[in-house]
């Protein structure tokens, strides 16, 4: 660790702050298109914050504003404790930031790669050395370091992407859908990466269109719309939000004497079917009425082999938000 990043960090706990970055009334103009339009929000310390939204909803402005990369018209940013239009060079040396581009050199080797980025941020000698091998571990190419990357497949280049960018040993990682159009093993590859640094105490932000990975990897979940926050909580806290209702999936035998109408009859039931040997019931979530219907099944002879109950995807409740599918 550098002696900025010590700094940051030091000046981190003495404010004993647990938000390592806040954003504040946040907007971005370009010409007459609103890109960001107010938004608020909080990142923990050691969590990551999946921020989904559809193309065009503003997530990569956010991200750049708070990578420094671009200036915001309004609002206030802070990272670490630092206001970020005052110590952006500061902010700079704290955070790790994965493009949506590749930013590698395609001509040296992937370790040169790492050590290059790495050195910007004055790492030097077994330090150095430690960290790039780190880096290129975490990210499954530590036994390809010496290959050129214009030889590797687009999902070694991402994941070389971000071994430059976090060899430093950030405390915040910023990633801007660094999954786009690569292969499933190494998506998966990245999505442990992810885990691994936040196993050590790193902050992400990791900005997506894939639900699948918001849900496999987010502590907490942003859905933008607009340039706007459309919906914030955990998978399960979003999801309550906007459905209320919940599947209850039954696997029964002798069904015979089992009918629609009696399970219908239930307050909160809204939708059953009988089929098979299977019972589905959809019903209004906030009504306790399991052990009705379990009453109701078991009352007509019928024997329970295995239950089980779903609600609603975060697909849905993308739907049903923002009337609009994530990747059109
Ligand atoms: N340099 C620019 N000039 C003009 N309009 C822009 C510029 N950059 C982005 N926009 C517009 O601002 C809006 C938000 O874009 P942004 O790239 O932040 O969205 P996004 O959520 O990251 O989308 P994607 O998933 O496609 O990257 C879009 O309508 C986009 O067309």
């Amino acid at each position: 660790m550098n002696l900025k990043d010590e700094e940051l960090i030091q000046k981190s706990e003495e404010i004993g702050m647990n938000n390592m970055i806040t954003v504040k009334d946040l907007e971005k103009n370009y010409q007459s298109k609103k890109a960001v339009d107010g938004i608020n929000f909080v990142v923990n310390k050691g969590e990551i914050l999946g921020l989904l939204g559809p193309n065009g909803a503003g997530k990569s402005t956010t991200i750049n504003i708070l990578a420094t990369i671009l200036s915001a018209d309004h609002g206030e940013v802070t990272i670490m404790g630092h206001d970020l239009k005052k110590d952006a060079k500061l902010i700079k040396q704290g955070i790790g930031i994965v493009p949506q581009d590749l930013a590698i050199y395609e001509e040296i080797s992937a370790e040169k790669n790492v050590r290059f980025f790495a050195s910007l941020y004055k790492l030097k000698g077994h330090q150095l050395d430690n960290q790039v091998k780190e880096a290129l571990e975490l990210v499954g190419l530590y036994d390809r370091k010496d290959d050129k990357p214009k030889t590797f497949s687009g999902g070694m280049k991402r994941r070389l992407n971000i071994a430059c960018a976090i060899a430093h040993q950030p405390q915040v990682i910023i990633m801007d859908e660094p999954t786009v159009g690569i292969d499933p093993q190494s998506r998966n590859h990245i999505l442990e990466s992810i885990k691994t640094l936040k196993s050590r105490g790193a902050t992400v932000i990791y900005s997506t269109h894939y639900m699948e990975e918001v849900e496999a990897i987010s502590d907490r979940i942003i859905i933008m719309n607009d340039g706007k926050i459309i919906a914030e909580g955990t998978k399960e806290e979003l999801n309550q939000k906007v459905n209320d209702e919940i599947t209850y999936y039954f696997s029964v035998n002798n069904l015979d004497e089992l009918s629609e109408e009696q399970l219908n009859r239930i307050s909160g039931v809204t939708k059953v079917k009988i089929y098979d040997n299977k019972v589905e019931i959809t019903s209004d979530k906030s009504i306790d009425n399991l052990n009705e219907i379990i009453a109701v099944i078991l009352g007509n002879g019928c024997k329970i082999e295995n239950m089980s109950s779903e609600v609603a995807s975060l697909e849905t409740t993308f739907l049903e938000l923002t009337g609009r599918s994530l990747r059109d």
